[in-house]
């Protein structure tokens, strides 16, 4: 049924439960037996030799998928501690049978305030049903759980991590393993999600094929097949003016760098021709670094008309700047009808002065998303899929939103998440480089979603191979080690 790679909010994911349960006639506390059991043989194939567990239960289903993991422990041999922060009686549905048969195979609970004692701690304190930040004793617990020494398994999502967005509103289970069930939140996936998940697992429950028929997934994971499937080979008699000629626009005074970078990352990428227009105090440094540019001194509107002329695809912004000048280049360049990508100083332009154009990938951090959609970097991160889609709705655009979880969205509402990236990659000039691998695509042919979504898998992917070990990495490296990921 489901592709693995496609993502779903958590109301679709309870349309799933209830399609299996209403339409196929599986009871759901035989999904709750199957969520436990599949979390079970994940625990012991990665923990053999823990015999003690503490398991943490909340009030909801969650924590009833917690009831019988600690069931069939106890059934299996492990000495069990099962910490509750509801009374089994005040329990309901599902999770009340599953502490009912806890009680019955002869379990105890502890109140929360119990000493810890496992070697190895289940989180079923909240999954899906999250709706507000933890507080009180589930919050003292949540901090407990995260200060104890044994590792972590959460069932479902780290409990505090909100489904839907991956971020924590408050305390949150830092997992060094989550087994998630049915299908892929897409939380678990952007934002802070990263930092609480540990390793992630699906595991499906064995629920039929067709029960996400009629349900389209919310969001799509990117995989690194897509680049061989995006970037055909090449036919031998290949030259280079068949591969696009991108023309970089930016480098004010004392900003070369941030085009160079675009420039070689777009040369790597596969451009066969790649300019710099820049500003004339900065072509010849320009220059010196990478011979293989062609770097113009631009200082006047008609002399960057004439460069935008002879190219194919445009990058806007890097170190372009706020100068007179700047803003002169960029008013000059939005004429042209060339497929553009747009960033840095490029999207405050665009926020000063929106316009509507053909062809346009945005690139904004979430520093620059929150200046385009007029609100704060945190609200952005607050709901990143949101952001993305209404940053490609607002500006007529393909917008990709940088950070952990890369998200590239069209402007009628696809999304896709980059799973790969690394914290190395936090270094100035990365953005100039995505900048460049995407421009170049679009010179390459690819249309404006797929250069975009494309663009950012090879720069994570990049990223991932320059980073092996280290703990930073220049946005050079990552540019070098592009010959790497992309397909010959
Ligand atoms: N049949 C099903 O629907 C299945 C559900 N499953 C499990 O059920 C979970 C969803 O169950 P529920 O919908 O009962 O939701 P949860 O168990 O995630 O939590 C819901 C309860 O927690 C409370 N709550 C929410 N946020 C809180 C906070 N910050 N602090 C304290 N209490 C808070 C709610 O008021 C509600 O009582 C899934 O994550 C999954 O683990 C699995 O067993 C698979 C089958
Ligand atoms: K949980």
């Amino acid at each position: 049924m489901r592709h693995p790679l496609e993502l779903y909010r958590a109301e679709q994911v309870r349309e799933l439960d209830r399609r299996a349960i209403e339409g196929h006639g599986i009871p759901g506390y035989e999904l709750m037996c199957r969520a436990a059991s599949a979390a079970f043989d994940r625990l012991r194939a990665r923990w053999p030799e823990v015999r003690t567990i503490s398991v943490f239960c909340g009030a909801g289903n969650n924590g009833g998928d917690g009831y019988v993991l600690a069931r069939l422990a106890l059934e299996a041999g492990f000495d069990v501690q099962l910490i509750a922060l509801k009374a089994p009686a005040d329990l309901s549905g599902d999770a009340l049978r599953a502490a009912q048969d806890w009680l019955q195979a002869g379990g105890t609970v502890d109140e929360a305030e119990a000493s810890i004692h496992g070697a190895l701690l289940v989180d079923a304190l909240l999954g899906t049903g999250l709706d507000r930040a933890p507080s009180g004793p589930y919050a003292e617990l949540i901090d407990r759980i995260n200060a104890h020494p044994a590792p972590v398994l959460s069932l479902d999502l780290p409990s505090g991590l909100n489904a839907d967005t991956g971020q924590a509103p408050g305390a949150c289970v830092r997992a060094e393993l989550t087994v998630t069930f049915i299908a892929l939140k897409r939380g678990l996936f952007t934002g802070g999600a990263g930092a609480f998940t540990g390793q992630l697992l699906l595991d499906a429950l064995d629920v039929p094929e067709t029960l996400a028929e009629d349900l389209p997934a919310d969001a799509r994971l990117l995989e690194a097949a897509e680049l061989a499937r995006c970037l055909p080979s090449r036919p031998c008699h290949t030259h280079k003016g068949e591969t696009g000629h991108v023309l970089v626009i930016g480098g004010d005074l004392g900003m070369s760098g941030a085009p160079v970078l675009s420039g070689q990352a777009a040369l790597r990428t596969g451009s066969g021709l790649v300019s710099l227009a820049t500003r004339g105090a900065t072509a010849a440094a320009a220059l010196a670094v990478q011979p293989e540019l062609m770097v113009h001194s631009v200082d006047n509107p008609d002399a960057l008309k004439a460069r935008i002329g002879a190219a194919d695809v445009l990058a806007l912004g890097p170190g372009l700047g706020r100068s007179d000048w700047s803003q002169a280049m960029w008013s000059e360049a939005m004429k042209s009808a060339r497929p553009m990508v747009l960033d840095a100083d490029g999207l405050y332009w665009l926020a000063q002065r929106p316009r509507e154009r053909q062809q346009l990938i945005i690139t904004p951090h979430p520093g620059e998303a929150a200046m385009l959609l007029g609100t704060t970097s945190q609200a952005i991160q607050a709901d990143r899929f949101q952001a993305v889609r209404s940053l490609a709705d607002r500006y007529s655009a393909v917008a990709v939103l940088k950070g952990w979880g890369s998200l590239v969205a069209t402007p009628d509402g696809q999304v896709e998440v980059c799973p790969f990236g690394n914290p190395a990659m936090a270094s100035a000039g990365m953005g100039d480089a995505l900048t460049g691998i995407i421009a170049s695509l679009l010179g390459q042919g690819l249309a404006a979603f797929d250069a975009a979504r494309v663009g950012v898998l090879a720069h994570a992917l990049a990223g991932d191979r320059a980073a092996r070990g280290r703990r930073q990495i220049l946005a050079s490296d990552l540019i070098t080690a592009l010959a790497e990921v992309l397909p010959a």
